[in-house]
């Protein structure tokens, strides 16, 4: 029997869950997943879901799947995919009342391990039918809608770099090839944000805005932040010599206590920047454009409160909610 802690899910236990799952077949291990797929759709259906699978063709696909399973008043939209697939969906579920359900097959899957959904995909479809059902705010830089984090500075220039290159094909070990080449040369930047009435001048490496805690699946910049408090975590990394980047580094790895002499940490609902020069900015890993240097018209961050509904597992780490399930 099928159990879920959502009431609203409770009340789908009468009438059937919806769901679409929307399948990137480009992302990191999709090829290697794509047999098992079918078999939880057909375990889904046995469950009593009506689930359908459709696969995108093009990088928009799925964000306008996610438009339409919203405008059918689809229960679940499952993203079978990594952090980019996610990131296009919840373009088209913000705000809506239709909760979002992950079978990683990402590359990083930075969602999947922030919140323990497994990376095998029998036991993340054990959370869609067993987990629990949370709102969660989402981030908002512009006009476009993060779940993780927004970047800028030396990630920034990693994405894009990696996006035109051959080297993507090489996966993880791709961005840590460019990565340490950019983390190496890339020269600071003067940053201005503006956050929570204060306005904070900086020489920056790096520029981490979080709604979530974990980056790139192994460090944590913005570790205070809390996906439903309806506030973004704000990690300014200082310029540093070549040198102490190695420390800053090794620090952030391995979660010491002492990285936060390298930081500035705020929060704030609102975040305004500017830098004297156009920086690189990545959302959610996919790279999104420069910073403006406009004092008149800043690259604007904002939180979006209680904006997503996410199936998450029951077991997901308490000190990223400041609120209980559904
Ligand atoms: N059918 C498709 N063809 C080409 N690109 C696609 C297609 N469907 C989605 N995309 C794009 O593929 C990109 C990468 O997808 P995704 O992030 O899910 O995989 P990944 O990079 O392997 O995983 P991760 O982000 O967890 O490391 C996204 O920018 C997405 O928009």
């Amino acid at each position: 029997m099928q159990e879920t802690t959502d009431q609203a899910n409770s009340s789908l236990e009468k009438k059937s869950t919806k769901a679409i799952l929307i399948a990137n077949p480009t992302s990191g291990s999709y090829t290697f997943h794509a047999h098992q797929i079918e078999n939880i759709v057909s375990t889904l259906r046995k469950q009593g879901w009506q689930a359908e699978l459709k696969l995108t063709r093009a990088g928009g696909d799925a964000k306008r799947l996610a438009s339409e399973a919203v405008q059918q008043k689809i229960d679940v939209v499952i993203a079978i995919g990594g952090d980019g697939t996610i990131h296009e969906i919840i373009q088209g579920l913000a705000g809506s009342e239709t909760a979002l359900g992950v079978l990683p097959s990402g590359t990083v899957n930075v969602w999947a391990r922030e919140v323990g959904i497994p990376l095998d995909l029998n036991g993340a479809c054990n959370i869609l039918l067993n987990g629990q059902t949370r709102r969660i705010d989402l981030g908002k830089i512009q006009d476009r809608y993060f779940l993780l984090m927004v970047g800028i500075g030396v990630d920034g220039e990693v994405t894009q770099a990696v996006e035109k290159k051959p080297v993507k094909r090489l996966g993880v070990v791709g961005y840590l090839l460019v990565a340490a080449w950019w983390g190496a040369r890339y020269p600071a930047f003067r940053a201005t944000v503006t956050l929570g009435g204060q306005t904070i001048k900086v020489n920056a490496l790096q520029v981490i805005i979080g709604n979530t805690q974990l980056y790139g699946g192994a460090m944590k910049y913005t570790w205070r932040a809390k996906c439903d408090d309806g506030l973004l975590d704000l990690c300014v990394i200082r310029r540093q010599s070549l040198l102490r980047r190695g420390a800053v580094l090794i620090d952030f790895l391995l979660r010491r206590h002492q990285r936060r002499q390298w930081v500035r940490y705020e929060t704030g609902e609102t975040i305004k920047l500017t830098t004297t020069e156009a920086v690189a900015i990545q959302v959610d890993g996919e790279p999104l454009g420069h910073t403006s240097t406009s004092e008149e018209e800043p690259t604007l961050l904002s939180v979006a409160p209680q904006a997503l509904k996410v199936i998450v597992p029951r077991t997901a780490p308490k000190d990223l909610f400041s609120q209980q399930p559904l």
